[in-house]
């Protein structure tokens, strides 16, 4: 019987943000973002632990943050890209974890994630040879800029998707995948199973899963979630 873990990459600088504290740790609803991704994730059953990977030198993190989660892990080994923080953090597991459990690595700055949605992902592709992710069907009419900023074309959307996380994987095949790859080109699991000749499935998501990556998005995350507690 196959486990599911998820990753979450934490070790990141957040400079978009444009904000002197990692935007993991900036407050939102009163409390640092990264509970509310925890929390959410925490929140899904089928989920045997959550690994939350953190920079070697991070000094934001409070241990007493999260006493009361015993299915966590709390890693210090991200590295100097996201992928190479998830590949670390499948190192370190590496003794613990067979080949063909699941893993679901989900970004920390996704704290909008509802469990319901990564509960479907998981009865969706508990089954498939290879894995997927949940992403959104691209909605706007896409442009590509030139040099000037001006349009240079405009980009046909049909069959676009943008992809979100959590993206599950099999322990195993993910590892070889990311050791394969050039790190520094990788930006999502998905993209390393792709060069490694393999085709993930896409799993509807919600356009409400965002990252938050730039200072307007702390306030839509807050609106959202507010939403939720609400409904
Ligand atoms: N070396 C890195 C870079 C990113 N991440 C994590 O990967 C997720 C998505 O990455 P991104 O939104 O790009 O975060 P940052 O790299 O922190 O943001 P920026 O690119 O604006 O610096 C975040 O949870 C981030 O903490 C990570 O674990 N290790
Ligand atoms: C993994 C991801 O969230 C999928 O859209 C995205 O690729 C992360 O990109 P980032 O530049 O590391 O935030």
């Amino acid at each position: 019987m196959s486990r599911y873990v998820a990753l979450l990459p934490a070790a990141g600088a957040g400079s978009r943000m444009a904000s002197s504290v990692p935007k993991q740790y900036l407050a939102l609803l009163g409390e640092p973002l990264l509970l509310h991704t925890l929390r959410a994730m925490l929140a899904v059953a089928e989920l045997d632990k959550v690994v939350l990977v953190l920079s070697a030198d991070d000094s934001w993190f409070e241990p007493d943050w999260v006493v009361d989660m015993p299915r966590l892990t709390v890693l210090r080994c991200g590295g100097a890209s996201r992928a190479e923080t998830v590949r670390n953090g499948l190192q370190a597991l590496a003794g613990e974890l067979a080949a063909d459990d699941w893993v679901l690595v989900h970004d920390a700055a996704r704290p909008c994630i509802d469990p319901a949605d990564v509960a479907r992902l998981i009865t969706t592709l508990g089954d498939d040879s290879v894995g997927g992710l949940l992403a959104v069907p691209v909605a706007d009419t896409l442009k590509r800029a030139d040099a000037a900023c001006r349009v240079a074309a405009t980009v046909p959307r049909d069959g676009l998707w943008r992809a979100q996380t959590p993206q599950m994987f099999r322990h195993g095949a993910l590892c070889r995948a990311l050791a394969e790859g050039a790190c520094e080109a990788i930006t999502d699991e998905a993209s390393a199973i792709e060069a490694a000749g393999m085709s993930p499935s896409l799993v509807m998501g919600d356009e409400r899963n965002i990252k938050v990556t730039y200072p307007q998005d702390l306030a839509l995350a807050a609106l959202y979630l507010q939403a939720r507690t609400t409904r």
